[in-house]
């Protein structure tokens, strides 16, 4: 059994992944895959690996793009959701910071440290698409380069020759971002069906196929009237025309749940819907 995740090993995404990987569960002593970028990871499902890990949302940052666009259409289902406490270091080829002139920072994380980034002045700031690839990229570049790594990558060994080392660089002392482990194909209703009692959540796209007046409003009226909290109301536009929009929902109950099911059949009249997952 293989796991995608984004890579090269020492992401936070890996550290996810390892947790799932050792725990018992559907991924128990599943092969990690590493992926140079999210949308890699995504796309190794089904033909390269049977799972994925990766990030949807952070404290701050915020629901990750890449991942809820590619949840629109494809046929991917959320099989389990993971908080993951966040920290982040600088390390760098300098021996102090005035002499930084390079920045290697993944592009969710640069939102994650902004005071820091903000207080190096002038500098030129490189995006990259993991934590793991801006400690190489800052390494291999060498005199007047950092990067903002995950506080764990601080003991690998292209951190330790850099004389620079600052922990704890990240705006939010609470700093958390949620992941996902996915499988390929829909969604399984009958999986829920056995209620242990455990709290539920499930996940909906809701997609705009026709935008109308009150069409939101509707939507939100299935719920409401079923007194069903939504955790999470994220928007993403279809890519049709300015104005239109797909909704992402998270909704706190189980899919085996009366009310559920009931908001459901409401909102299948409604709108197209999709079930990405009921899990917790
Ligand atoms: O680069 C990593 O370490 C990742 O696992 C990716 C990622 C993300 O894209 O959100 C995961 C957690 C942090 O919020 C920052 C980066």
């Amino acid at each position: 059994m293989k796991l995608a995740t984004l890579g090269p090993p020492g992401t936070y995404s890996d550290v996810v992944a390892t947790m799932y990987q050792q725990q018992p569960g559907v991924v128990f002593g599943a092969r990690l895959v590493y992926y140079s970028h999210l949308q890699r990871c995504l796309q190794a499902l089904p033909d390269e690996a049977d799972y994925a890990v990766v990030p949807i949302e952070n404290i701050s940052e915020g629901f990750v793009p890449v991942v809820l666009d590619y949840l629109v259409s494809a046929d991917l289902h959320i099989v389990s959701e993971h908080y993951q406490s966040i920290e982040f270091s600088a390390c760098g080829a300098v021996t102090e910071l005035s002499e930084c002139k390079r920045l290697y920072v993944q592009f969710v994380a640069s939102g994650q440290c902004r005071d820091f980034i903000d207080a190096l002045g002038d500098v030129e700031i490189l995006t990259t698409q993991s934590n793991s690839e801006s400690l190489l990229l800052a390494a291999e570049y060498g005199q007047g380069a950092m990067a903002i790594v995950p506080n764990h990558l601080l003991a690998d060994a292209a951190a330790e020759t850099m004389p620079w080392r600052q922990a704890n660089v990240h705006d939010y002392s609470h700093n958390a971002t949620r992941f996902l482990l996915l499988a390929p194909g829909p969604a399984q209703v009958e999986d829920v069906i056995e209620d242990d009692g455990r709290a539920r959540k499930t996940s909906l796209m809701v997609m705009n196929d026709n935008d109308r007046p009150g069409l939101l409003e509707q939507v939100l009226h299935c719920f409401s009237t079923r007194r069903l909290n939504l955790s999470s109301i994220v928007s993403r536009p279809t890519g049709q025309g300015f104005g239109q929009y797909h909704f992402f929902m998270d909704v706190e109950a189980s899919l085996n749940n009366i009310a559920m099911q009931g908001a459901l059949r409401a909102l299948q009249q409604i709108t197209r819907v999709k079930v990405l997952g009921c899990y917790g």
